[in-house]
């Protein structure tokens, strides 16, 4: 036959061809067997609608049987279609017939990046794709696992409270010594709330009693305080539900969540300093989340490498944990409350200590004993601006007035301009990215219309509903979509052509593929717009039969 399908050569420019597309060097799509010259036959196995006939007459390629008695308003409005068909070039090559558009119709959704945002990206990660990049994919992947496992052993009653199905986040095993939180043990638990169906952090207390209603009251100025790079405590109650009296502080849960501590101090793996714009990254992070603490009249008491946690690669997140119980467990046990001044000093101190440990990289930088040292590498190794605001944090409390995280900011100064360009850049990059999976989503559902329609053993009693009419003519399209050969025979697989027909598919165009059975004896000339509407009607009559009533 020798006839091409229309419109095959790699002309979609928007996107170029994928980087990890099946078929790295594109060849045009050869029918299944290919012959002399281009030819119709007879309808085959099924019936076809008129419309299919009109356009075999329009493209002069022979005639078929005089179609069943079909649907005016759709031929009509095919034909119309057919009217605006874009101009097309043919071209015949050893026996091959080509067919060019002239122009690049408008139905594919895909655009490339924009610019500046494939700009910013460096060139090796320029190459246009039609999914959203490996790395990206692992780490959503990665916290949608996290979410998704279930323990072998909670250690625990799985109901608590208005809590279930509770899943340790430490091995159950630990030494529960090791897991000293402001000298009690604590234990942390995902778990999903009766109430709205959402993770939450559980961190229990163990054998902990609150004994007074100031407690709660302390509580309800924490559950006020809300910062981007804070985890939000949402509720506290007591409990006996673990054999003994603990109390749980319910926070929000972070998929995919370690610890700066396990990321930057753990393992002996990380012989050198962290870069300096990573850890300003963290500083404006950190000094933010303290802001909003500080400026609620409150302090976190928290600033440890265990009770920070960090989320993504990339432009990694920081979050302080733990926000709330030690104030609330002092509250309780003193008759006179801490002035919270005094504890914001200590809070600078603790950012000054962190800086240094997650700096070098080292769980024992901050030993009394190795600080001095640490101290002058950090001179030597950062720039003035960093030595500056750790010396400052460090001498909170020591020296003259108060110091101030207000104070921290400002001495941050332009880095914060920089996180923000970089936070922006970054929004712009995972919009980009999302836009992609967003086609990917549309091309789903349309592959899984096409998937409930062809092969189906019967419809309403009859076993041949699959193989006749518009459900016949998909089952065509399905091959010509998946399953085309090279003029030797073997599979030519090619996802931009999967991808390029789809969209076709999915806006209904008015340009024409030519399909055709496998034994060849049926051959049809169709356009995008007529299988849009036969994939529409037969999926609406597939969905139109009502379920089965239950009571009969
Ligand atoms: N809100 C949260 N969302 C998701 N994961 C969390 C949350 N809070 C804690 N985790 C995870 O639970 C685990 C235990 O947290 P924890 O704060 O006890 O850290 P830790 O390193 O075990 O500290 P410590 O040494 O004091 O016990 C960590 O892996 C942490 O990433």
């Amino acid at each position: 036959m020798g006839l091409l399908p229309l419109d095959t050569t790699k002309k979609m420019d928007r996107p170029p061809f994928p980087a990890h597309s099946m078929n790295a060097h594109p060849q045009p799509i050869m029918p299944r067997k290919s012959t002399s010259a281009p030819v119709m036959r007879g309808p085959g196995p099924s019936s076809y609608s008129s419309l299919r006939q009109s356009h075999v007459k329009q493209y002069g390629m022979g005639s078929l049987q005089p179609p069943p008695p079909a649907k005016a308003a759709a031929n009509k409005m095919r034909t119309n279609k057919l009217n605006t068909a874009p101009a097309q070039a043919q071209v015949d090559a050893g026996g091959t017939t080509y067919f060019y558009s002239h122009h690049q119709p408008p139905y594919t959704a895909y655009v490339q990046d924009p610019t500046h945002t494939a700009r910013s990206r460096g060139k090796s990660t320029s190459q246009p794709t039609f999914f959203c990049s490996e790395g990206l994919k692992k780490e959503l992947i990665q916290r949608q696992t996290g979410c998704q496992a279930v323990a072998d052993e909670t250690g625990g009653p799985s109901e608590v409270d208005s809590y279930h199905s509770l899943h340790p986040l430490e091995p159950v095993a630990q030494d529960l010594e090791l897991r000293r939180l402001f000298g009690h043990t604590s234990t942390c638990y995902r778990a999903t709330s009766s109430k709205d169906g959402l993770f939450y952090c559980l961190r229990r207390l163990h054998g902990v009693r609150l004994t007074t209603h100031k407690s709660v009251q302390q509580f309800d100025k924490w559950r006020k305080v809300e910062h981007s790079s804070l985890v939000s405590l949402r509720e506290m109650f007591t409990t006996k539900a673990f054999g003994d009296n603990s109390v749980v502080f319910v926070y929000d849960y972070l998929p995919g969540a370690e610890t700066l501590d396990s990321r930057h101090l753990q393992g002996g793996r990380h012989a050198r300093a962290l870069p300096e714009s990573l850890l300003w990254d963290y500083i404006v992070q950190l000094a933010a989340a303290v802001r909003a603490v500080h400026t609620a009249g409150l302090a976190l008491y928290t600033l440890d490498s265990t009770k920070i946690l960090v989320t993504g690669s990339g432009s990694p997140r920081l979050f302080m944990n733990c926000a709330g119980i030690m104030d609330i467990l002092t509250f309780d046990s003193t008759s006179t409350p801490v002035d919270p001044t005094l504890q914001q000093q200590q809070d600078l101190v603790g950012i000054g200590q962190l800086l240094v440990g997650v700096a070098l990289q080292s769980p024992t930088a901050t030993q009394p004993e190795n600080f001095h040292q640490s101290l002058e590498y950090l001179t030597s190794h950062f720039s003035p601006d960093l030595h500056h605001i750790v010396q400052y944090c460090l001498r909170s409390g020591s020296e003259g007035p108060p110091h101030s995280i207000v104070e921290v900011l400002s001495m941050i100064g332009g880095r914060v301009y920089h996180c923000l360009e970089q936070a922006q850049l970054q929004r712009d990059w995972l919009e980009a990215e999302l836009s992609k999976e967003l086609e990917n989503g549309r091309l789903f559902r349309l592959l899984a219309k096409l998937g409930t329609i062809t092969e189906r053993p019967e419809y309403d009693g009859d076993p041949q509903w699959a193989e006749t009419g518009d459900r016949y003519l998909l089952k065509l399209f399905r091959d010509y979509l998946f399953h085309q050969v090279q003029p030797s025979g073997a599979p030519w697989v090619d996802l931009a052509h999967i991808v390029q027909s789809l969209n076709k598919l999915d806006s209904g165009v008015s340009e024409n593929i030519l399909l055709h059975s496998r034994d060849e004896q049926s051959v049809l000339i169709v356009s995008y717009s007529d299988l849009k509407s036969c994939i529409d009607q037969t999926f609406s009559q597939l969905t139109a039969v009502p379920f089965p009533d239950s009571n009969h």
